[in-house]
């Protein structure tokens, strides 16, 4: 029995069984057919070398051998085709004959088969054991790489069973979209696992590669659950999780910057939620502090700087840009302005996210009210002139009111709308100013109203205000687009604006003067604090450089406006 000779090691244990059996039977075998049938069945070549291939497999599957390529198959058949072109030597002639053989070529085709993992995982057949209230089951096959699962496994106090604690978003647990929360785990790979720790069947499923079968029993989903989340946000601050000292795990964490939209996919935890970037097509989500989390310790970081308001510097009364441009008579400028309101400051909020919906303009819906926020001498009073200038019919500007009386070439409602200051005042204190101030003992203001009749017309109304002012204007009404128009450096201001004039706010005669170093830097100073302090409110910043570069992004981003989706605070999409 040369077969039975040839094992060494370990392995022979099953040689020597083979060989012993037929002896060792012949005692309980009393006739001579069954004993020779015996002999001949345990002494059968094949037999031997059945076990023999049983056992190199064996080893093999431990050593888990990865193939070396997957093409042996036509890499054999083309080895074939070269070497019948040469000289036939009686290696070649027998190479050629094994490798024409169908049995080697089925192996060499299982072979590429398996390599390339061309097959897909089956599934196994159904039990047929299976409890009139089992009907439930499901028989899960997932095929396991390095990746962990990203499930957690926990027993359930009240009933004992075995379920599935939290699936991890975005892990192969989550993309498999088969396994849930709630959901009670029978058996791992047909072992019942209902008697188990879940430390044991975590160890089972971390060595466990390739095709793993869980057979479980559908907890009960709650719909709103079960989907994923659609909570959107946009962030009002910069996030880096690297300098975040709080964040549980650094690398798990999402970065972002302000005016980022993020949707949030799970906020089960109170302080940290998972969230990824808008239309991110990478499905692993990541940690972000939550609202409430955010919220507390800014406000325990902020009182030192913030209880305070910042004041934004700017000409002595200069900032009633609106009433200007409405205004044909130059005497009178921004700089006899007053308002009010202006030094109020949002210092209550601590701004950390906004949910947003994707909105766009419907046909025949009005036009969402466009603002523009900026420094004094910024240009916001040329951009909007450039506007009205390049479509008349499609952009407007309010009307201001006021209470002095009209002067022989004016008449009301063009130039202002006059009214008593009587009216002024019962006016402001039903809050219909957007802004207004007082000069010379006369009221002016920009009504809330005014801005109604502009876009009644079906135009695009162009606002310009005080930043405090966007918090009251932010309404589903208006939808304001905001944009802030930000100075260049110094540098580019002292090119740029070599021959532009400012408009004095030192005299009230409305005389402008060349732009003065000083002009310069508090423009950029006071674009600094408002971009500190409102720059969460802004959807759109301009750099006014080259004016007819500014103009032309201005001019583009507003026809977006009116044609694309953007992302608006939600509650606007609701009424
Ligand atoms: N990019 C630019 N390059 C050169 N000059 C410019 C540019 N933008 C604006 N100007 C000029 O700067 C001056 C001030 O502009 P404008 O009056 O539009 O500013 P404003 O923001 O409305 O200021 P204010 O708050 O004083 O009303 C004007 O003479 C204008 O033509």
């Amino acid at each position: 029995m040369p077969a039975l000779s040839t094992g060494t090691g370990p392995d022979t244990g099953l040689y020597e069984l083979l060989s012993v059996l037929p002896s060792q039977l012949q005692a309980h075998v009393e006739s001579a057919d069954d004993r020779s049938f015996l002999h001949t069945m345990f002494g059968e070549r094949s037999l031997h070398s059945l076990v023999k291939i049983h056992e190199k497999l064996q080893h093999y599957e431990e050593t888990c051998p990865a193939p070396v390529l997957d093409s042996a198959g036509a890499l054999a058949q083309g080895l074939s085709e070269e070497l019948q072109a040469k000289p036939l030597s009686a290696e070649v002639r027998e190479l050629l004959k094994l490798l024409s053989k169908p049995h080697v070529k089925s192996l060499l085709s299982v072979h590429d088969t398996v390599a390339q993992k061309s097959y897909e995982p089956e599934l196994p057949p159904l039990p047929d054991d299976i409890d009139d209230d089992e009907d439930s089951v499901k028989i899960i096959r997932l095929v396991k790489n390095k990746e962990p699962l990203g499930a957690t496994i926990k027993r359930d106090e009240r009933t004992g069973a075995i379920v599935i604690a939290r699936i991890m978003r975005g892990g192969a647990a989550d993309r498999s979209g088969l396994i849930h929360v709630g959901d009670e785990l029978k058996e791992v790979n047909g072992i019942p696992v209902g008697d188990k720790k879940p430390e044991d069947i975590i160890r089972i499923l971390a060595q466990s590669q390739g095709a793993i079968t869980f057979k479980v029993v559908p907890g009960i989903q709650d719909e709103g659950l079960a989907k994923e989340p659609k909570v959107y946000l946009r962030a009002l601050f910069d996030y880096n999780p690297e300098e975040d000292k709080a964040i549980p795990c650094r690398e798990a964490g999402l970065a972002f910057r302000r005016g980022d939209v993020l949707q949030v996919v799970c906020q089960d935890d109170a302080t940290w939620w998972q969230a990824k970037h808008e239309g991110d097509v990478n499905p692993r989500a990541g940690l972000i502090p939550s609202k409430h989390f955010q919220e507390r310790r800014l406000a325990l970081r902020r009182p030192m700087t913030n209880t305070q308001p910042q004041k934004i510097s700017r000409k002595p009364s200069g900032f009633r840009r609106s009433f200007r441009l409405s205004r044909r008579d130059k005497k009178t400028n921004k700089s006899m302005y007053e308002c009010k309101k202006s030094e109020q400051y949002d210092t209550a909020d601590v701004p950390t996210y906004e949910e947003v919906a994707p909105y766009r303009k419907g046909h025949g819906a009005k036009h969402r009210l466009v603002i523009l926020v900026g420094p004094t001498g910024v240009g916001l009073n040329e951009m909007k002139r450039k506007l009205l200038i390049s479509d008349p019919q499609h952009f407007g500007v309010t009307i201001p009111h006021t209470s002095r009386t009209k002067r022989s070439q004016e008449s009301d409602g063009v130039e202002y709308h006059f009214i008593s200051k009587h009216l002024f005042e019962t006016d402001i204190h039903n809050n219909k100013f957007i802004e207004h101030g007082e000069y010379k003992g006369n009221y002016y203001g920009t009504s809330v109203d005014s801005v109604r009749s502009v876009l009644a017309k079906n135009k695009v109304c162009l606002l310009d205000v005080q930043p405090h002012t966007l918090k009251h204007l932010r309404t589903a009404e208006f939808k304001p687009y905001v944009v802030f128009v930000k100075p260049p450096s110094i540098e580019r201001l002292r090119e740029t604006r070599k021959n532009a004039k400012i408009i004095s706010g030192k005299d009230d005669k409305g005389s402008s003067k060349p732009f003065m170093e000083e002009d310069f830097q508090e423009m950029i100073n006071a674009a600094q604090l408002m971009e500190n302090q409102y720059g969460h409110l802004f959807e759109k910043v301009i750099v006014n450089d080259d004016l007819a570069a500014a103009f032309s992004e201005l001019k583009l981003a507003l026809r977006k406006v009116e044609t694309e989706t953007h992302w608006v605070p939600i509650s606007w999409t609701h009424s």
